[in-house]
């Protein structure tokens, strides 16, 4: 039975003004050698609780960093966490940047078939379903090209073709909603509704309210990492326009940043 339970989860991201840590700033800063650069550290997740059950649609909201994102990432197990209990039962399948992990001097064909594996089909499930995905991008003869030669909106329309002809049990979704052009993104709209209804846990973070109203039984809203308030949709998103839209926010919206240290130079 599919589940998600998260349990005083915290995510902590380390790193220097120029990027990601070193394995070798990570040592200096670990055994406090002196001297260099900054190291900051940003609280993506702190002390999130969350218990998701078979049926239910799980709507994320937030301003611009307030965890959303990573939130999914720590569901999907893509990034791991700092503290607290993480588990997951199920088959978890991700809609998050499609246009992320296509061979570029490859076709569109060609592509199709390598993450289609990724995605854990079989050569056979594969040989189905090959051309119901081609036929949603609406490539056509584009297919035979190498991806390298297509639009940034073509390649959005081939990968979520691609990522969405999977059957999941739990579907995990960061606005994917908002894929390609208006004709697509509509379609796009219809494939992520017939997918929710047959998987069995959806969680989705996305700004369309209309959406969330349509398709969510319970809102979560994220703020500075945290879960600020959560429940049913219509009064969650009351409260966040209220407090957030109409500028009565005394919180910053996006996770917290601060220094933790120096690195050796
Ligand atoms: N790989 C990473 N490296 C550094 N910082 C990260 C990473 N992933 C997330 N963060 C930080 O974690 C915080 C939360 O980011 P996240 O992407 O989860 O926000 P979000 O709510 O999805 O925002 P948006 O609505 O803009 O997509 C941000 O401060 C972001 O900078």
């Amino acid at each position: 039975m599919a589940r998600i339970h998260l349990d005083d989860v915290s995510l902590q991201i380390q790193l220097t003004k120029r990027g990601p840590m070193r394995m070798r700033d990570w040592l200096k800063h670990r055994f406090g050698l002196s001297g260099g650069e900054e190291i900051m550290q940003i609280d993506a997740l702190q002390g999130v609780d969350l218990d998701v059950a078979p049926g239910d649609r799980i709507g994320l909201i937030g301003l611009n960093g307030a965890g959303k994102s990573t939130l999914l990432k720590v569901m999907a197990g893509i990034y791991p966490i700092t503290s607290g209990t993480r588990q997951v039962t199920g088959r978890v399948s991700t809609l998050f940047n499609v246009l992320v992990g296509f061979e570029q001097f490859a076709t569109g064909w060609e592509n199709i078939q390598y993450r289609g594996y990724l995605q854990g089909e079989s050569r056979e499930g594969l040989r189905s379903k090959m051309q119901a995905i081609a036929d949603f991008s609406e490539l056509g003869r584009y297919l035979d090209l190498p991806v390298s030669t297509y639009s940034a909106g073509m390649k959005m329309r081939l990968g979520f073709s691609i990522a969405t002809a999977i059957e999941p049990e739990i579907l995990l979704v960061d606005e994917a909603i908002n894929a390609g052009d208006i004709a697509f993104r509509e379609k796009a709209k219809h494939r992520i509704r017939d997918m929710m209804s047959t998987a069995s846990i959806v969680v989705v973070a996305t700004h369309d309210r209309s959406f969330l109203r349509d398709l969510c039984s319970h809102l979560i809203w994220m703020e500075s990492g945290e879960v600020r308030a959560q429940g049913d949709p219509d009064e969650v998103f009351e409260e966040y326009e209220s407090v957030v839209l109409q500028g009565n926010n005394q919180r910053p919206g996006g996770a917290l940043v601060k220094y933790a240290g120096k690195r050796a130079a």
